[in-house]
C-alpha cells in the first residue's frame, strides 16, 4: 500500500510551505465540523496531507476542536500515517524551550471532549497500552537529526489537560511528580481517535515554556510562547521536510498493531449492532465493518 504522510499541525504550524501541486480541499464528515481543509500535496515525492489542528488563523481552542471529524477526514484522504506536532510546556530543566520531545506515552486529563468513534450500538476497546508507533519515531528522530535540530528527546510522557487555562502551580508540582515531561492540550483524544482509525501516530512535541514550576519562569504566558513557536515552527517546517524525504513510499505491517487493531476490538454482536452508527463508521472502521 502506498503511504499518505498525514500532518496534524499545532499552534504556529499552519500550513507547510514547501507542499508542491497541493491544493485545500474540503471534507465532509458524519462527525460533524473538521478545523479546516485539508492541504493535500507533494512534499521531496512524498505524498503529503496537511491539517491545522486549530484552524488557519487559530480559530478553534483545545476544548472545541472536533478531534474525531479531523481523524476522519484524515482516514478519508487515505492518510496511513499521522505525525502530531505540537506545542508544549516542559517539566524538565534539561529540556529549555527549542527542545523537541518525540513522545511516547500520555496521560489524558481531558474531560469535555468526545474520545471515541465507538458507543452505544457498537462498543470497541481498542488497546492504548503503547500510543505511539516506533517505527514512525524512527523516521522522526533521524529527521529531526537530519534538520540539526539541537536537543531531541526520544521517548517522554506527554500530559494532556483539558485548558485552556495554563495549570496552576500546585498542578503543575503533581505532574512533575507523575513523571511527565511535557504538558499540552491536545493530543488527547487524538491519539486515541488514530488508534481507533487504525492509522500509527506519533508526536513530536516542541518545548515552548517550563510551565510554571519553575522558580525563574514561574509564569505562562502566551505572548512568551509566541517568540519560541516562532523558531520551533521553522525547525518542525525543516524536520518535516527531512521527514517527507526518508519517508518509505510503501507501508510494510506495522510492528505495534496499531494498523490492524480493530481485529480484536469489536464486543458488539453483529446482530445487536446500530446500523445508524456503522453507517457513521464507514472511512474509520470500514476495513472490519465491511466483511462482518
Ligand atoms: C499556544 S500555547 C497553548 C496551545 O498550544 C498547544 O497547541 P498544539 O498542541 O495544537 O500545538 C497546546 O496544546 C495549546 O492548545
Ligand atoms: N505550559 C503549557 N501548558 C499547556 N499547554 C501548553 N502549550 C504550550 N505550553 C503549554
Amino acid at each position: 500500500m502506498e503511504t499518505v504522510l498525514g500532518i496534524i499541525g499545532g499552534s504556529g504550524v499552519y500550513d507547510h510551505p514547501g507542499l508542491k501541486n497541493a491544493a485545500w480541499t474540503a471534507f465532509d464528515s458524519p462527525w460533524g465540523t473538521p478545523s479546516d481543509a485539508l492541504n493535500i500535496g507533494e512534499l521531496e515525492g512524498q505524498k503529503v496531507v496537511f491539517l491545522p489542528r486549530h484552524g488557519r488563523g487559530h480559530r478553534l481552542s483545545p476544548s472545541g476542536i472536533n478531534y474525531r471529524a479531523n481523524i476522519d477526514i484524515m482516514k478519508r484522504a487515505g492518510v496511513t500515517d499521522i505525525i502530531s506536532i505540537s506545542a508544549c510546556g516542559s517539566f524538565r530543566e534539561d529540556l529549555p524551550p527549542g527542545a523537541f520531545v518525540l513522545v511516547d506515552q500520555f496521560i489524558d486529563r481531558t474531560f469535555a471532549r468526545e474520545k471515541s468513534f465507538f458507543g452505544n450500538g457498537l462498543v470497541a476497546h481498542v488497546s492504548m497500552a503503547h500510543p505511539v508507533a516506533s517505527r514512525l519515531q524512527d523516521h522522526a528522530e533521524e529527521a529531526a537529526k537530519a534538520a540539526g535540530i539541537k536537543v531531541v528527546s526520544r521517548g517522554g510522557t506527554y500530559l494532556c489537560m483539558e485548558g485552556p487555562q495554563f495549570s496552576s502551580l500546585a498542578e503543575s508540582n503533581l505532574y512533575r511528580q507523575w513523571g511527565c515531561d511535557v504538558i499540552g492540550m491536545t493530543n488527547m483524544p487524538e491519539a486515541k481517535l488514530a488508534r481507533e482509525a487504525e492509522i500509527p501516530y506519533a508526536t513530536v512535541a516542541m518545548v515552548t515554556d517550563f510551565d510554571c514550576w519553575h522558580p525563574e519562569h514561574d509564569n505562562v504566558e502566551v505572548t512568551d510562547i509566541l517568540e519560541v513557536m516562532h523558531g520551533n515552527a521553522a525547525n518542525a517546517v525543516e524536520l518535516v521536510t527531512h521527514l517527507a524525504r526518508n519517508f518509505p513510499r510503501e507501508r510494510g505491517a506495522c510492528s505495534s498493531g496499531a494498523d490492524t487493531t480493530l481485529d480484536t476490538a469489536l464486543i458488539t454482536a453483529p446482530e445487536a449492532r446500530d446500523p445508524a452508527l456503522i453507517a457513521k463508521l464507514d472511512a474509520v472502521a470500514g476495513r472490519v465493518l465491511s466483511s462482518s
